[in-house]
């Protein structure tokens, strides 16, 4: 395999992948980086999210050189899978109320002051009892289905009432010592029934984050994430509860409504949705809605950093997808490993190459190889659209420095990594 030798002066970086996209191809073609074949000795893999587990498994006997990235870590699943999301999360919150931490305060209903970002879920058929339980307390609430092993919205529907669960209960399975595979398994959320609506219509948002390292933790929060709306005014009536086009806001569905409108493909930008917002609700309630997104998807990345095989060749750029309901409260929907490089409208294309862009300037540093022995803290002027969220690394030293500054009766500094670190309760 690749050696971890310097590259010969002139050498051209060699890439390869398993897709085809324009905004992909462009990106490393301009860079003057040659496209070889998976079987060659590549720098940098851009691979589909189906052949990570054979690139990692044993039996492939395949081991990166030092210099070689790829755009995956090998057990991703466990934050971008339904169910495993869901079951880190809830695992990481029961952790720190084991350790007493503040972070896991509850109010007086038991319910997460700070970490209650995910809507209630369910794994079914496991959790089938779990759920009826639930579901009696309040009957009158309405539940979304959604397979695990699936993604476009395929599979998915709404539901109020137990009978139309009856397939998923464990009697109902037949057998309940054969495990259902993915593709049978499916969680139940608690339907965000009360979506913020703009021009009276449901939307939600994907935003991309990048992630270099897991421990420790080092992301960074891309600025040009776009809102995704319904093309149908939003209806929470039960007559309305089969009409996708109300309730989902996947664009795979949405392009086959009859109101689908391709010049701007029913997406806002971001920063027209904070600009809408703090017309609308003010400045403080819209900062406060985004420092709350940050702080989701940092303990969204806590929550699976311990099980996450943090392999240094890999970083990985997900696709976030977030509800906020009318009272401005996030909700993290899901997290996608392969987030679509497709790309709908014009200004689609622009953001989704400035994003590749943006993603490999932080990765591998302009004109250089990767090198998976430097510490992957790249110059700020490389960072483009993306914000430093997080750099665990950053906060320890800073949070030693800053005890060397007291003991002398320095120093008050405050940086951010540090006091994310020791008091993440001040980004609330
Ligand atoms: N708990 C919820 N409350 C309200 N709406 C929801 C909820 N969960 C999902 N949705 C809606 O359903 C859509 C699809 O859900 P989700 O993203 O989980 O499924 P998916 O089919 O895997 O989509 P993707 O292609 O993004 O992977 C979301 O974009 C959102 O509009």
């Amino acid at each position: 395999m690749s050696s971890c030798c310097p590259p010969p002066k002139m050498a051209r970086l060699k890439y390869a992948t398993d897709f085809d996209k324009s905004v992909l191809l462009n990106n490393f073609d301009t860079r003057g980086w040659v496209q070889v074949s998976t079987d060659d000795d590549w720098n940098i893999y851009w691979a589909g999210v189906h052949n990570i587990r054979n690139i990692f498994s044993v039996e492939c006997g395949f081991r990166m050189g030092d210099d070689q990235v790829i755009n995956h870590f090998p057990n991703h699943v466990e934050l971008t899978r339904k169910d495993l999301m869901v079951k880190n999360i809830k695992r990481y919150r029961k952790e720190l109320d084991k350790e007493g931490s503040p972070l896991a305060e509850k109010d007086e209903n038991g319910r997460y002051v700070h970490l209650d970002f995910i809507p209630l879920t369910f794994m079914l058929p496991a959790d089938y009892n779990l759920f009826v339980e639930e579901f009696r307390k309040n009957p009158n609430t309405t539940w979304i289905m959604k397979p695990c092993g699936k993604a476009r919205g395929i599979g998915i529907f709404l539901v109020n009432k137990l009978s139309q669960l009856k397939k998923w209960s464990r009697d109902g399975k037949g057998n309940s010592f054969v495990a259902p595979t993915a593709k049978e398994t499916y969680v139940i959320s608690k339907y965000i029934d009360n979506p913020l609506l703009i021009g009276g219509k449901k939307f939600d948002l994907r935003l991309y984050v990048l992630v270099t390292s897991f421990r420790p933790l080092k992301c960074y929060m891309y600025r040009l994430g776009f809102c995704r709306f319904c093309t149908v005014k939003y209806n929470a009536n039960v007559s309305e509860l089969d009409n996708m086009f109300v309730h989902l806001t996947n664009v795979s569905i949405q392009k086959t409504g009859e109101d689908y409108n391709a010049i701007h493909g029913g997406k806002w930008t971001v920063e027209n949705l904070r600009l809408y917002l703090e017309g609308t609700r003010g400045k403080e309630v819209s900062d406060k809605l985004f420092d709350d997104i940050n702080w989701l998807t940092v303990h969204s990345l806590k929550a699976v950093a311990g099980v996450i095989s943090n392999d240094r060749h890999c970083f990985e750029c997900y696709g976030y997808d977030i509800i906020i309901d009318d009272n401005l409260k996030p909700w993290l929907i899901e997290v996608n490993a392969s987030p679509s490089l497709t790309a709908t409208t014009s200004s689609d294309r622009i953001m989704k190459y400035n994003l590749m862009s943006d993603v490999c300037n932080i990765v591998i540093p302009p004109g250089e190889f990767p090198d998976v022995r430097w510490n992957k803290v790249p110059a700020k002027e490389n960072y483009g659209n993306f914000d430093l969220l997080v750099d665990e690394e950053l906060a320890q030293a800073e949070l030693l420095s800053q005890e060397v500054k007291a003991r002398a009766g320095a120093s008050n500094a405050t940086v951010r990594g540090a006091r994310d670190l020791r008091k993440p309760t001040t980004w609330k």
